[in-house]
């Protein structure tokens, strides 16, 4: 009797939210752990659906940098980053197309859909939905210790986002499912990190939340302490005193980005946590990292 009582308990506990957040649209970065271990792709499918059935309208923006990797190095090619881009040359645009727009997009799909669920998936060159440029790097070169600007292929950065597709999907009540590739005016095909996808996709959406799932339980202090809000003005000093590092620190700058845009809230959140999507936002205390504007 207890047990049944608790069960109850817990879905009263996600009604004010299910209240809150019916019909807002809600974009999720799908990448990591999340997308490599088979019980977690389960539970993300299903978190997926449950958002939808019951009113939200989830957006997935997928990552697959391992992917990308794993099949270059089968062609026998190695990777190369510079600031957490991939270098991409011609050949390497190719595998990225095909792992990002064909398998793992697919895959993500699939699972959406076995579930039952209605996911479509989409690059950037559907509906023209990413339009997108090349991407600008500038290094420091190490023998003048001056800045100077490198070429890393066609690597992009998001333009603009044209969401009529999107919203036309939703409409239908369909999942989109997007591979961050873009395309140029000239209709050039451009790689693009995951997580600046998102970010633009949430921000010209207009969504209620981003989450972004990653392989740690959200920001840390220096002590390795879990921080569970970040207020956006507070980025740039945690950014310059070393408190958030590496790939962090593109995560936290597009949270910042989509919030400037209107987002209401961004959440970095543990993938490698099950149902860590609906924890986050049908529970009072959440999961992770929340960055928005918060009142002071
Ligand atoms: N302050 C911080 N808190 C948490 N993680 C941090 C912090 N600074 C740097 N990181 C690093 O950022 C990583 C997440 O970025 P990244 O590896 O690019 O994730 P993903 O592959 O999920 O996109 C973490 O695994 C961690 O090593
Ligand atoms: C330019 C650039 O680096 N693009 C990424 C796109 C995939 C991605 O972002 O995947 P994750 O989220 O899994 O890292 C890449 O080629 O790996």
């Amino acid at each position: 009797m207890q047990e049944l009582i608790a069960k109850a308990n817990v879905l009263l506990e996600a009604l004010p939210w299910i209240k809150r957040f019916s019909g807002a649209t809600i974009v999720i970065k799908y990448g990591g752990n999340a997308m490599v271990e088979e019980h977690l792709k389960e539970s993300f499918a299903q978190d997926i659906i449950l958002m939808k059935f019951i009113g939200l309208n989830p957006v997935v923006v997928h990552g697959g940098g391992p992917q990308i990797g794993k099949l270059l190095a089968a062609l026998g090619k190695e990777s190369h980053f510079v600031q957490g881009m991939r270098v991409t040359d011609r050949e390497t645009m190719d595998v990225v197309e095909m792992v990002l727009g064909g398998q793992v997009n697919k895959e993500i799909v699939n699972n959406i859909n076995r579930h039952g669920g209605k996911a479509v998936g989409l690059t950037g060159k559907d509906g023209r939905l990413i339009i997108a440029r090349k991407m600008e790097m500038t290094q420091i070169n190490p023998d003048t210790l001056t800045p100077e600007i490198i070429d890393i292929g066609h690597v992009g950065e998001v333009e603009s986002v044209n969401p009529s597709i999107i919203e036309a999907l939703e409409k239908s009540n369909f999942i989109p499912v997007i591979a961050p590739i873009g395309v140029g005016l000239s209709g050039e095909t451009y790689n693009i990190n995951a997580d600046l996808v998102a970010g633009r996709i949430a921000g010209a959406l207009r969504a209620e939340k981003l989450i972004l799932l990653t392989d740690v339980e959200g920001v840390k202090d220096r002590d390795g302490r879990l921080i569970s809000t970040i207020d956006i003005d507070r980025v740039p000093d945690l950014i310059n005193n070393g408190t958030i590092t590496g790939g962090m620190i593109p995560k936290l700058n597009c949270c910042v980005d989509a919030v400037e845009e209107g987002v209401h809230k961004a959440h970095i959140i543990d993938g490698r946590m099950e149902h860590a999507c609906l924890l986050e936002i049908f529970t009072d205390q959440g999961v992770g990292t929340a960055v928005a504007r918060f009142a002071k």
